[in-house]
């Protein structure tokens, strides 16, 4: 199998959503989950996206995990690597963006790497380096009350230099405006001057375009599915690209069996889902301090979701607003409180798998990467979009057979997302 265009994903969510991206681009996709055993048979693909869960751990943890995944996809072929981060940049000062992004660029002989979250599907965008989220700077949106990564700086100039050794410079919107030989010429400046990053403006498809076409023409590129859209489309554009690959109704034939929800999403999104959710399913709100008491709690709720699973689907959420989480986090701490909340959630999806259910939605990066680790998936075929940046994925070598599964990202999807996703799921 050889490949086009490797990339690394912090996060499983962030990696379907990219891998989204890519398949409605014209690339054919598999998302794997950590780098694939070489027994797994993988489909003949234009891109893999390898899904991590380095978005919170330590900046050297994640180095040593991306710069490993790094070397699989060179050697399957892929001439470019893009890292894709959050569309709202979550890390903290000693966040591993500017660490990955440094050590996946010398791995490939060094140079300057263009960087931008931008989405403009999903209303994130960058203007003078400052992410916007909708309407908002970064630290004004709901990021700033995240609950492992609360964002307080718009300016990512700014907070990238101080996750970086080497100098962050800024492209800005003349120059993207201008195309891609104006932005090349930028790059070539910034880089003559020592900078080793540079934060991408971008507001319109058409700025990553631009983007997508001159970062192609580098080894490294870090970003969200926004500069996916752009590094898909010159591709295509390139006439590299094979066409075929699974359709994605095939993706979501049938698995039978029951459906279920799981949420630890803390996110505005996802609390309204919730809600919505409550009016045609049952819900099941977890006692956080509970669970960080002691196993009970979970014995609680698969006991309360096997009275009702067969009736048809369930919701199990941990989720709660900003004032009760830092509640949590100031008797618990925020690591651990996280920790143990994902291990939870993550036990409750598999005993739910284990009595049945087939077709399951995560919501919630850290508590997507902890329900499939434990589910022990090995990948991930990508079916429809149900909203922007979230598909149907259809599992592949599962040992408990083919499962139809959606992993949405905390701020994805409109208040019925959870019904939307299951009626896509048969
Ligand atoms: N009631 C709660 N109190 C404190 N922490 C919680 C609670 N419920 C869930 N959590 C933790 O909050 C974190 C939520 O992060 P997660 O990545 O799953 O969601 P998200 O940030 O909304 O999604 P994404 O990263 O895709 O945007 C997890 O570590 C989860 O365990
Ligand atoms: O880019 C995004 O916003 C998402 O794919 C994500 O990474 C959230 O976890």
């Amino acid at each position: 199998m050889a490949i086009l265009l490797g990339s690394i994903a912090d996060d499983y969510t962030g990696a379907s959503d990219l891998a989204n991206t890519l398949t409605k681009n014209g690339l054919r996709t598999v998302q794997t989950v950590g780098i694939p055993d070489p027994s797994l048979a993988l489909p003949d693909v234009d891109a893999v996206v390898v899904s991590l869960k380095i978005r919170s751990v330590p900046a050297a943890d994640a180095v040593t995990a991306a710069t490993s995944a790094e070397q699989w996809l060179r050697l399957r072929g892929a001439s470019h690597v893009l890292y894709k981060i959050c569309s709202t940049f979550d890390s903290t000062d000693a966040g591993n963006i500017g660490p990955v992004t440094e050590a996946l660029s010398q791995a490939a002989g060094g140079g300057i790497v263009l960087v931008t979250p931008a989405f403009p599907e999903t209303g994130r965008t960058v203007y003078l380096g400052h992410l916007f989220v909708g309407g908002q700077p970064l630290n004004e949106s709901p990021l700033k009350d995240h609950p492992l990564n609360p964002m307080h700086d718009a300016d990512l100039v700014r907070v990238l230099t101080r996750q970086s050794h080497g100098a962050v410079g800024l492209i800005d919107l003349t120059a993207i405006a201008a195309g891609p030989c104006a932005v090349k010429a930028r790059l070539e400046a910034l880089r003559a001057a020592g900078v080793t990053a540079a934060i991408a403006d971008a507001i319109f498809e058409q700025d990553l375009e631009t983007l997508g076409e001159i970062a192609l023409e580098t080894p490294v590129s870090t970003g969200a599915s926004g500069l996916g859209l752009g590094l898909a489309r010159a591709l295509v554009r390139s006439g590299r690209i094979s066409s075929g690959g699974t359709a994605p109704a095939d993706v979501i034939r049938p698995v039978g069996g029951l459906s279920a929800i799981v949420a630890g999403s803390c996110s505005k999104a996802t609390l309204r889902q919730l809600e919505v959710a409550e009016r045609s399913m049952p819900v099941l709100r977890l006692d956080p301090e509970r669970l960080l008491a002691g196993p009970d709690e979970i014995a609680a709720a698969i006991s309360w979701a096997g009275d009702r699973i067969a009736a048809g689907p369930i919701v199990v959420a941990a989720s709660a607003a900003p004032e009760t989480v830092a509640r949590l986090q100031s008797l618990y701490g925020r690591d651990a409180s996280g920790h143990a909340i994902e291990t939870a959630t993550s036990i409750i999806a598999a005993e739910l798998v284990a009595r049945g259910v087939r077709r399951l939605v995560v919501a919630g990066g850290e508590t997507s990467g902890a329900a499939v680790d434990r589910l022990a998936i090995p990948a991930f075929l990508i079916g429809p979009e149900i909203a922007a940046g979230v598909p149907v994925l259809r599992t592949v070598g599962n040992a408990q057979g083919d499962m139809l599964l959606a992993l949405k990202s905390g701020n994805f999807g409109g208040e019925d997302f959870f019904a939307a996703a299951l009626a896509m799921m048969h």
